[in-house]
């Protein structure tokens, strides 16, 4: 595959949140070209220097406004996709988890060219179309939330 300056093409990386809210988790419906219509997560692609923590923190602030703890930012997992359409795209795709801070915070839509608006969704009744490689782990039974406690 080649990039349109004629060098051949390289995977991209992102980072995306698992927004955890009670048993809620945090999405939106997509208006980038990239999956559509369909309901994603915050998140976007790593700049040159950053770690994963703070990728999720930026991301999440310019697209809700919401603040995240960096040091509360886990890694939960990470997948390897390649899209054909719209057009090609390799996309190594790094999930995080952050807990929302303060619950009485609301998510406001900083980027409404990218997302027609943020909501927390029960992890048990996600709306659809979900944005395809999210539907995939959902089918798979990934579960963003963490396991509960022992006693
Ligand atoms: N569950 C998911 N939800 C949303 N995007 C995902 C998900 N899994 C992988 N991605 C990928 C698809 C996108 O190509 C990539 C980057 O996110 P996207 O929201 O499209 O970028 P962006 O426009 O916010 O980033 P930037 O502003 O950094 O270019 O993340
Ligand atoms: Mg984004």
């Amino acid at each position: 595959m080649e990039n349109n300056g004629g060098e051949a093409a390289r995977p991209k990386v992102a980072v995306v949140v698992f927004l955890l809210n009670g048993n809620k988790v945090l999405l939106g419906r997509r208006r980038s070209s990239v999956g559509r219509n369909t309901f994603g997560l915050p998140g976007g692609h790593l700049e040159f220097g950053e770690s994963f923590e703070e990728c999720a923190a930026r991301e999440v602030k310019e697209e809700t406004g919401l603040d995240l703890d960096i040091h509360k930012i886990e890694y939960l997992t990470a997948t390897n996709n390649v899209h054909s359409s719209p057009h090609p795209l390799h996309i190594v795709t790094i999930l995080m988890r952050a807990i929302q801070a303060d619950p009485h915070q609301n998510p406001q839509n900083l980027e409404p060219e990218k997302c027609e608006g943020w909501d927390w969704y029960d992890w048990d009744n996600l709306p659809r179309p979900l944005f395809g490689p999210l539907e995939t782990m959902a089918q798979n039974g990934f579960n963003p939330f963490p396991p509960a406690p022992h006693n």
